[in-house]
């Protein structure tokens, strides 16, 4: 992202004074009365300030000047950020409505149908029947518990895997990742997905895209950017293999639903129900399905994946943390040959750590963004219609006035709270909150709570090459997902036979 932003930058300065010349705005007649800001330049607005930044922690930094709410121009982008839970209220929940869109991005108008899909569609009726089937018909509690067999043969799987490199370095991200990709591809597809490695493949490489701050989607009316900076082959190749690819699936299925008769099995078979039940205001249609099915890939592993893989740094780095939950799993598993996903509610501690977890590393730290659909107040400041807003989490779960020792990894704190993952506290909001929350909630946390049991029973852990649990770097990478830079890579030592 960086070279890419640098380098386009540098080339296209010129036109963009031209552009910025030609298309100043007239000034408004009844000025608004918009946050504050850092000062922005011409063009690039107030991008100098993020730099190579992650935006996230370049936000928070600047919000400890600016305030907790705060205008900012990002190339062509006009935002909001807000950085306190009192805000997020308001954003989340006084004005959710008013505020439940997306803005525009290239990756949904090109990979996902035009965004008909969840996750970047716009607010709408059509938005709202099929985000209420995603929640009641493909990810409910119920239809997350019915995918049981499917974590169960991958996550043995994955503890042979492990076991196998007993004495041997692992990165624990590669390794989980692969488990993931496969419980979500059977969970869509069932067990027969001869395309699944591909698809998984194709999965990563949107995700690597998807981080909204590349030159293309900071400068949008500039449709050369996106073809000069790669940007809009790259997704068109992907696009069209994904299509393919979905064709290929949903074309045997139709084959095997004549033959064999539908089943409730998978998801695919769910939606294909549903399209062919019809009744709804909005026909399901294919591409309906497909767009479904990729914020499913997107959003189901990499999210998951870099939970776990700080869940492990965090227990790497406090040893003290890393007995109490390893007492804990052995304790209540004790004669045990392995862990089963029913059981899981035993283990409250490790629900503490996976809370914590994602209170000091959010996964998505500034959630996803919105777009003002019609005029509010935030924080006694106007926001217009189109303008974005973003919600920093981050700040929200480290802000010092709700949380003692904010920096701190103390899984204890959340003992005897009544904190969950619903976004009813804004101070906590690792899943959102308000119409836009996310809807796997039930699916992301079985498969962390699977995955940290058994390498919490089953192993003990030693950094490799005498690291000392101070020296591991905790430095995060660029995209949607705040994921560790470095892959953290641990020594399982030792396997309790299960
Ligand atoms: C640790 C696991 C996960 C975390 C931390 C997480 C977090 C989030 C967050 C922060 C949002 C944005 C909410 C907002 O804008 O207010 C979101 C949206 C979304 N997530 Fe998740 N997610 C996780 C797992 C999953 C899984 C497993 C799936 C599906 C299989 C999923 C599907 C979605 C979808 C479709 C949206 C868009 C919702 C909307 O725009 O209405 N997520 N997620």
């Amino acid at each position: 992202m960086a070279i890419d932003m640098t380098i386009i930058l540098m080339i296209s300065s010129f036109i963009l004074s031209i552009y910025y010349i030609f298309n100043r705005k007239p000034k408004s007649s009844k000025p608004l009365n918009l946050p504050p800001g850092p000062p922005k330049l011409p063009i690039i607005g107030n991008l100098y300030q993020i730099g190579l930044a992650l935006p996230h922690r370049a936000f928070l930094d600047l919000s400890k000047k600016y305030g907790p709410i705060m205008s900012l121009q990002l190339g062509q982008i006009s935002m909001v950020v807000v950085s306190s839970p009192r805000l997020a209220e308001e954003v989340l929940k006084n004005h959710d409505l008013a505020l439940a869109s997306r803005p525009y991005a290239l990756l949904a108008d090109i990979l996902l149908y035009g965004g008909i899909d969840i996750a970047f569609g716009r607010y709408s009726d059509y938005w709202r029947q099929m985000k209420k089937i995603v929640t009641m018909e493909l990810l409910s509690v119920k239809k997350v518990q019915s995918f049981m067999g499917f974590r169960a043969t991958e996550i043995d799987r994955f503890t042979e895997v492990v076991q196998s490199c007993v004495g041997k370095p692992v990165h624990i991200r590669k390794r989980v990742m692969k488990m993931n990709n496969t419980v979500v591809c059977k969970c869509l597809f069932g067990n027969d997905c001869r395309q699944q490695d591909v698809l998984i493949e194709l999965a990563e490489q949107v995700v690597a895209l998807s981080s909204g701050y590349y030159v293309a989607d900071l400068f949008p009316t500039l449709t050369f950017l996106s073809t000069i900076s790669g940007m809009k082959s790259r997704l068109t190749k992907i696009h069209k293999s994904l299509d393919n690819i979905f064709d290929e699936i949903f074309e045997e299925r139709r084959i095997r639903r004549q033959t064999v008769g539908p089943t409730e099995d998978d998801l695919i078979d769910v939606l294909f129900n549903i399209k062919e039940r019809g009744g709804l205001r909005f026909p399901v249609t294919d591409n309906n399905i497909k767009a479904i099915f990729l914020n499913m890939l997107i959003g189901g592993t990499d999210t998951s994946v870099v939970t776990i893989e700080w869940a492990m740094t965090e227990l790497m780095r406090n040893p003290d943390v890393m007995m109490k939950a390893q007492a804990e799993v052995r304790e209540a598993f004790k004669g045990e040959k392995t862990i089963a996903e029913t059981e899981l509610h035993k283990l409250v501690y490790l629900k503490h750590i996976i809370k914590e977890t994602l209170r000091l590393h959010i996964t998505i730290p500034l959630l996803l963004p919105r777009e003002c659909r019609q005029q509010v107040k935030i924080g006694g400041y106007d926001i217009p219609v189109k303008m974005k807003v973003v919600v920093n989490g981050l700040a929200c779960g480290t802000d010092p006035e709700y949380w003692d020792d904010a920096q701190t990894f103390k899984p204890e704190r959340f003992e005897n709270t009544s904190y969950d993952f619903f976004g009813t506290s804004f101070e906590y909001i690792p899943f959102g909150s308000g119409r836009r929350i996310c809807p796997g909630i039930a699916f992301g946390l079985v498969s962390i709570e699977l995955t940290l049991a058994r390498l919490l029973y089953h192993f003990n852990w030693q950094l490799p090459n005498g690291l000392s649990p101070k020296d591991i770097d905790m430095t995060e990478s660029h995209g949607v997902t705040a994921i560790k830079k470095d892959s953290l890579e641990v020594i399982p030592t030792v396997f309790i036979p299960f």
